[in-house]
């Protein structure tokens, strides 16, 4: 080649397009940094050709040709570095659509089936799987996401040695995939923060939902679970059936809303979602599912007018919510009172009001949603299997015989209908997927594989607890007694826990595990089973007419939490 053949635009552009792979791969933006840069690489073959432009004269055509040329070589240059033996993650098994661009996995995300897809792509290339090309996509324009630094890869595993590697003490940080979702304007929560901080700040949450401030909250739940019955009932009797998807949120919104700011909620008593809060959260839910993809788009977004009405609208509520119970204050000791400590417990002084409100409302995010879902895919699943409907509502019948089914220290008898939410959220978990974790500086050893410093790891709820390795046999069904010990009066000898050969209760990960496991498991339970036992105590539940329940699971989507159909039931009032 001679030297006016290196000194054309096009092959000038080219090199530069490699240059520019090479930089990113160890300078990858992230968040605000992300949109200046996009528009300066845009650009850049551009500003060569100005460049050029000032030694000799160039046709508009050289302008095109350096433009394609750049683009071109970046996109074929990270390519092959993606699918080539030098990767980092080379070793590791996966689509190849999945080991080049974001682009199917944003996709998979947007269409809220990323459970679906995971577990396909585990059916196929087994316990460790390369899922996504890299964390940034930042260039929007061609069907890859190019310029990211070529480090970070994000793999999935579902080998049971795994959890306590990446999830346990001593594991592996939340990472960028957290950071994504935290709003640049407000301060972390919980769920957010990490290392000590974390620890710090999940004490006081220890406090809040411990089994002596759980105790106070028995009243409220009570009060909601009876007005969720009361609602179904009449809903049931009037219209012929129920939607229990509505219904339950309702629930679990105005509980949560009473647990942590001692009210301000009426759903349950108006029969319907007024203000539209529940629509907001499933847009938060989407958006944030989306975002942790592509984190840039949020900073987008903030700037944009319109696009975080949403946020906006909720920070409106909130603020209203905050008011209001600083104006009226809580009849019991609520999560605020715990939060801002009004107890004076904490030796470090007061905190700070923004962050008790990003934590308040992490609650109600965290616990509404969850608790809600997790109600309808119980019901969904006693419904579809009525020998185990029967046997729950013959338990709820002996333990609570003559009484209302709200006494909480009763529920230590609740063995089968236990069982029984144990094996729907092992099913299907309201988390389907959940969270990832970010390998931290000098890499680990996970699964057998070395992953290096950045690796996104995911431990996908839904397909790990299908994973015959951890839960065997009848893996894919409805087992509910693979729960019970034989000792319990509920197990039968061949169904007791004794007959399955692998029963992995660490790999069981609907509340996570760990130091970031959810803290409010013990309340979510209390939640689930007081309502559950006051529905099949006081009704004969049964799909509604017409109502396609085999299709119910298809309406599922996968949003960090689960987005579901209408799940319409009969509720016929029992005769006592
Ligand atoms: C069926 C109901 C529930 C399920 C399945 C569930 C599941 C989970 C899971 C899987 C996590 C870990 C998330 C991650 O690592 O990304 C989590 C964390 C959390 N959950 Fe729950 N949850 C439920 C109910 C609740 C309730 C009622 C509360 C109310 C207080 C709550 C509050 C939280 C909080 C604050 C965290 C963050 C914990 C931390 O980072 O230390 N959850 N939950």
């Amino acid at each position: 080649m001679d030297s006016s053949t290196l000194y054309r635009p096009e092959i000038l552009a080219a090199l530069l397009g490699v240059a520019n792979h090479l930089y990113f791969r160890s300078h990858e933006p992230f968040g605000r940094t992300v949109p200046p840069t996009l528009a300066f690489i845009l650009a850049e073959p551009i500003i060569l050709c100005i460049g050029l432009a000032f030694t000799r004269s160039l046709p508009w055509t050289s302008y095109l040709l350096a433009y394609g040329a750049f683009h071109a070589s970046l996109l074929s240059s990270i390519v092959l570095y993606r699918l080539s033996p030098f990767h980092p993650l080379a070793r590791i098994p996966g689509p190849v659509m999945h080991k080049v661009s974001k682009l199917r996995a944003v996709w998979i995300c947007w269409q809220g089936r990323q459970h679906i897809e995971f577990k396909a792509m585990h059916d196929k290339y087994g316990p460790v799987v390369r899922t996504v090309g890299s964390l940034g996509m930042i260039y929007p324009l061609a069907p890859l996401d190019l310029y990211t630094r070529l480090r970070p890869n994000e793999i999935s595993v579902i080998d049971p040695s795994a959890i306590h590697a990446v999830l346990g003490a001593g594991g592996l940080p939340k990472g960028k995939w957290y950071l994504a979702r935290q709003d640049e304007r407000a301060p972390s929560n919980l769920l957010t923060l990490t290392g000590e901080e974390h620890a710090n700040r999940r004490q006081v949450w220890n406090r809040a939902l411990n089994s002596e401030a759980l105790a106070e909250y028995d009243e409220i739940l009570v009060k909601s679970a009876t007005q969720l019955v009361e609602g179904i009932q009449a809903t049931s009797e009037r219209d012929g059936e129920v939607d229990l998807t509505d219904w339950f949120n309702f629930f679990s919104f105005d509980f949560m809303a009473d647990f942590v700011f001692g009210g301000g909620s009426d759903m349950l008593q108006k029969g319907k979602d007024e203000k539209g809060i529940l629509e907001l959260l499933e847009h938060h839910m989407i958006t944030g599912a989306l975002v942790s993809h592509i984190p840039w788009v949020f900073y987008l977004g903030n700037r944009i007018p319109g696009a975080t009405e949403s946020t906006l609208k909720m920070r409106k509520f909130a603020s209203e919510w905050v008011e209001n119970r600083l104006k009226n204050g809580a009849k019991v000791k609520d999560l605020w009172y715990h939060l801002t400590d009004e107890a004076g417990l904490e030796k470090e002084g007061q905190p700070q009001m923004r962050e008790v409100v990003a934590d308040a409302l992490l609650a109600i995010v965290a616990g509404a949603d969850t608790t809600s879902v997790g109600l309808t895919n119980v019901i969904y699943m006693i419904l579809s299997h009525p020998e185990h409907y029967r046997r729950i509502q013959e338990e709820v019948d002996s333990v609570y015989a003559g009484t209302d089914a709200t006494d909480i220290s009763k529920q230590s008898e609740l063995k089968y209908l236990s069982a029984c939410l144990d094996e729907t959220l092992r099913l299907l978990p309201p988390g389907l997927t959940a969270g990832v974790r970010q390998v931290p500086k000098g890499g680990r050893m996970i699964a057998g594989h070395f992953l290096p410093e950045g690796t996104q790891v995911y431990i996908p709820h839904y397909v790990i607890h299908r994973n015959p390795d951890c839960f065997y046999p009848r893996t894919n069904e409805f087992v509910p007694s693979r729960w019970l010990s034989t000792s319990d009066s509920s197990a039968s000898d061949s169904d007791s826990d004794s007959a399955f050969v692998k029963h992995d209760r660490k790999a069981y990960l609907a509340f996570s595990y760990g130091p970031g496991n959810c803290v409010g498991k013990k309340l979510a339970r209390q939640e689930m089973l007081m309502v559950i036992s006051m529905l099949v105590q006081k009704f004969e539940l049964s799909f509604a007419k017409n109502f396609d329940s085999e299709k119910w699971p298809e309406t599922m989507r996968d949003f960090l939490t689960t987005a579901r159909g209408p799940l319409k039931v009969a509720a016929r009032t029992r005769k006592c």
